[in-house]
């Protein structure tokens, strides 16, 4: 029988995705966070990376790999609220319906600060629709990182490390992730790789998967200037912002999760991982 994937191929799972070949009798689809978090539920597929909020809403039917996921510990880049003026006055903001993520830390962070401006759904640029009288713009993903950089850019790795700007041409970018870091301390778990637990993947895709990592993370240079030239952006930002991302979901990410999910999901059931990567090396014989 075949098994599905169903991959968010953002530029951030570059370092995962490039390099991996499916093994025989498995296929896999491609799409925004929303449409594979759908795709899962629905059983459109078996597997897929997906909004880690909605693999805490399903707790109850989904499991997830012990050892992947898009997390960061601060700054982001590509999860960001565009606006002007400071983020008490904002009164109208645009979401994106291809992410059920930030919504779900926006509204962490809005309450935080004991803000409830209204939230609607609109497509587009940040620029245009703050032309268009939207108060603030969330965006993600590669058009995010795009505009992220045109706001504050240009700059180069010397620009990066030490200090980065947050405004441009009147427009404040917020990084939700850095916010999410303000307030915890903790990471910040974007996404884990999902199946409904009578469904685990095969070890082959899995196996394959930690080869492709290992593999995407070793060259990460190469990686970044494949996806600069697609992005139109400078070589050292992508490597940076690649660079900054953790991928194996460690003790830290499960810590950022438990308190991710206790605030936006109260009463969920338990989150449970499977497949330990130790049980692959094992029957691997390596
Ligand atoms: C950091 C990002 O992570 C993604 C954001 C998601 C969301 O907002 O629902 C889902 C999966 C992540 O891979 C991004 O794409 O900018």
């Amino acid at each position: 029988m075949t098994y599905r994937a169903g991959w968010i191929h953002y530029t951030n799972v570059a370092p995962i995705l490039d390099a991996l070949t499916l093994p025989p009798g498995v296929t896999a689809i491609t799409g925004v966070p929303t449409q594979m978090n759908a795709a899962l539920l629905t059983g459109e597929v078996d597997i897929a990376n997906i909004s880690a909020v909605e693999f805490i809403r399903h707790a109850d039917t989904l499991e997830a790999l012990p050892d992947f996921s898009v997390a960061v510990l601060g700054p982001v880049y590509s999860v960001n609220l565009f606006h002007r003026g400071p983020v008490e006055g904002l009164g109208r903001i645009a979401l994106t319906a291809q992410s059920a993520m930030s919504v779900a830390l926006l509204e962490v962070l809005l309450r935080e600060r004991g803000l409830s401006p209204t939230l609607e759904r609109a497509e587009g640029e940040a620029e245009t629709l703050l032309a268009q009288g939207f108060d603030g713009v969330l965006r993600i993903g590669d058009s995010a990182l795009k505009e992220w950089y045109g706001v504050v850019g240009p700059f180069t790795e010397q620009t990066i490390v030490p200090e980065i700007p947050q405004t441009g041409r009147g427009i404040t970018v917020t990084d939700l992730a850095e916010e999410w870091f303000y307030l915890t301390g903790r990471p910040f778990v974007f996404a884990v790789w999902a199946y409904r637990k009578d469904n685990p993947p095969p070890p082959a895709l899995l196996s394959e998967m930690r080869r492709a990592r290992r593999h995407g993370l070793g060259s990460l240079g190469e990686v970044a200037r494949q996806h600069a030239h697609k992005l139109g952006l400078p070589a050292d930002v992508v490597q940076h912002y690649l660079w900054n991302f953790r991928y194996h979901l460690e003790e830290a990410d499960r810590l950022g999760l438990s308190e991710f999910a206790a605030r936006a999901v109260p009463g969920h059931a338990p989150l449970q991982f499977g497949l330990h990567p130790s049980e692959d090396v094992l029957r691997a014989g390596s």
